[in-house]
């Protein structure tokens, strides 16, 4: 049987400093500068020539060590890529998480990487560059943040979600009873579970390259994952519920209404009707913090 080559995240303060000073010294300096942007799906769905070169350096370092490893990226797949998770090693990338921060320069933008091995998640790093606070976990070593560990067990009433591309009014006003916050990085939202700052994150329509890492990152803090009708996770399913306990999880799952979203690794055909459909009722995001 071949031997299972282990894999392990070491994030020193070395790494911290080598990853910040690396990857994201390209979204700093671009973030107060004039941008090119595009559209993909909505109003709520950029890309920039920055989301497209970070995923192209980091794709290509990787790849320069580690030549046999399979890719599923944001703007790969924007590019045509069909999303594909094997049992093979995957790297799982959102450049940058929080494109329409990065271009209004509202100060949340992460890079957020996850690692699988067998389809389970080894580790996951989401780095937002401009609070410079770096998140990881790797699988069964628990979770960090700028090397402190992190624990999800304080209990408070606020729920994270995201009013972005893909939402619905009726999932958002569910949530009134809840203070409610929005940062527009699906990946820095669902950190905040894992640092007690909220009690739970819910979104349907997000992708598996905005929450791969943050998953792990919750669960290794203490915290739960789980679909918006209380099943099991699925990465690929655009649904996902983290909270600091199961109970927590399960109160928010009676209250959300979920709405139809192609799954991620259906046919790039199918999702592009999807987004087409979605386009017709995407409200475009009003880059504001919703306090509600
Ligand atoms: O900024 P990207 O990587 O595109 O991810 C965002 C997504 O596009 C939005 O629709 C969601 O509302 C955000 O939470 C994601 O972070
Ligand atoms: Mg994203
Ligand atoms: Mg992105």
């Amino acid at each position: 049987m071949s031997r299972r080559r282990l894999y392990r995240l070491s994030v020193t303060s070395q790494t911290h400093t080598l990853f910040v000073a690396h990857e994201t010294s390209v979204i700093l300096s671009a973030f107060q500068q004039q941008k090119e942007v595009r559209l993909k799906s909505s109003p709520a769905d950029l890309v920039t020539e920055t989301d497209q070169q970070v995923e192209k350096m980091l794709i290509s370092a990787i790849r320069r060590k580690y030549p046999q490893h399979r890719f599923i990226g944001e703007e790969s797949v924007a590019a045509g890529e069909a999303v594909e998770l094997t049992d093979s090693p995957t790297w799982i990338i959102d450049p940058i998480d929080g494109t329409v921060n990065f271009v209004h320069r509202f100060p949340f933008v992460a890079v957020s990487i996850a690692f699988t091995v067998n389809k389970q998640t080894e580790f996951g790093i989401v780095y937002s560059c401009v609070e410079d606070k770096l998140f990881h976990a790797q699988r069964g070593r628990g979770a960090y943040l700028n090397g402190k560990p992190l624990c999800s067990d304080i209990h408070r009433c606020v729920v994270v979600t995201e009013i972005g591309a893909e939402s619905r009014s009726i999932t958002c006003c569910v949530l009134l009873c809840y203070s409610v916050r929005a940062l527009g990085t699906a990946a820095v939202d669902m950190c905040q579970v894992a640092t007690g700052g909220a009690d739970a994150y819910y979104h349907i329509g997000m992708h598996c390259w905005d929450i791969a890492a943050s998953t792990i990152i919750v669960l290794e803090a203490g915290g739960v994952v789980m679909d918006t009708d209380g099943s099991e996770f699925d990465m690929m399913s655009r649904k996902v519920i983290a909270a600091s306990s199961s109970a927590v999880a399960n109160g928010i799952a009676q209250v959300v209404q979920a709405f139809p979203c192609r799954r991620d690794n259906e046919a790039a055909s199918k999702r592009k009707c999807d987004t087409q459909s979605e386009r017709a009722v995407a409200q475009p995001t009003a880059c504001v913090l919703h306090e509600l």
